[in-house]
């Protein structure tokens, strides 16, 4: 059985790479054998050979403990530009082969205990033509995770987002607050979260901190694995990517 979690989030740049390399992290302070995959990047930072490097990859590495050899295995396809990755590849003459995208995350579930992947954009970011992050998601047939963000807005971005994914039949496994502040928290954000629950019924496993920098050393993965410890419902995350009694797609 291939034993692992999809992240996904109501946007890009709502977390997706912390919450990913933080489980990630946790996983590796527990002894456990954790994989991490990128299938797919776009902005990645152009390197002095001119070749797109992701930044997301380089993190999850980090958490992961593994060497930047790996990087293909993690990461098999990074684009330049900032863009949807069907239409950045398009933009440099490109296609995406989304075949070995999957080929790729179903490679590294393969050889790791644990293995954490983490989308591009939402749900419904096009990754090629008409192929969407969902239709990844539909065939890696992983438990998912939602990340959402604590602040105005959030509400109705996260009932969207667990719609649609209902509409596609892929059963969220549970939603991640992230940069969530316990102790300046209003009635903006505690409402915001009451309803998240609310009108989503998915369970909250987690309300992560927002950290002070997040540099990808190996003392600060250290940290945030300990802050996933503390903040996320680990054990219940572990259970969920072994399969183990939660509404997830039936693994075989
Ligand atoms: N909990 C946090 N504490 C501090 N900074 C954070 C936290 N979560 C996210 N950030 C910062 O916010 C930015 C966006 O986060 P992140 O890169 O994880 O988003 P993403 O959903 O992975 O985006 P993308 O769609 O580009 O992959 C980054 O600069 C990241 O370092
Ligand atoms: C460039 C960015 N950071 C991501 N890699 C790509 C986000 C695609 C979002 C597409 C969309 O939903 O409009
Ligand atoms: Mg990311």
């Amino acid at each position: 059985m291939q034993k692992g979690l999809f992240i996904t989030a109501t946007d890009t740049g709502v977390g997706k790479t912390v919450i990913s390399g933080a489980i990630a992290a946790a996983l590796k302070r527990r002894g456990i054998n954790v994989g991490v995959v990128k299938p797919v990047a776009s902005g990645g930072r152009v390197n002095t050979s001119g070749q797109p490097v992701s930044e997301d990859a380089t993190f999850l590495m980090a958490a992961a403990g593994m060497a930047e050899e790996r990087r293909q295995e993690v990461n098999p396809v990074c684009l330049a530009a900032a863009l949807t990755p069907a239409v950045a590849a398009a933009e440099c003459g490109m296609t995406i082969d989304v075949t070995k995208l999957i080929t790729a995350c179903r490679a590294m579930l393969n050889q790791s205990e644990l293995t954490v992947v983490e989308g591009v954009g939402g749900m419904a970011a096009p990754v090629w033509k008409d192929y969407l992050v969902a239709d990844m998601m539909l065939e890696l047939k992983l438990p998912v995770i939602l990340v959402v963000k604590p602040n105005l807005g959030t509400i109705n971005h996260t009932v969207l987002a667990a719609e649609y994914a209902r509409q596609r039949s892929i059963p969220l496994a549970g939603i991640i607050v992230n940069c969530w502040d316990e102790a300046a928290a209003t009635v903006l954000e505690r409402s915001n979260l009451a309803y998240i629950k609310l009108l989503t019924g998915l369970p909250v496993l987690g309300k992560f901190p927002s950290l002070a920098g997040i540099p990808a050393g190996q003392a600060s993965m250290v940290a945030l694995g300990q802050a996933a410890e503390q903040h996320l419902a680990i054990d219940h995350i572990i259970g969920m990517m072994k399969g183990e009694d939660c509404p997830c797609f039936r693994q075989s």
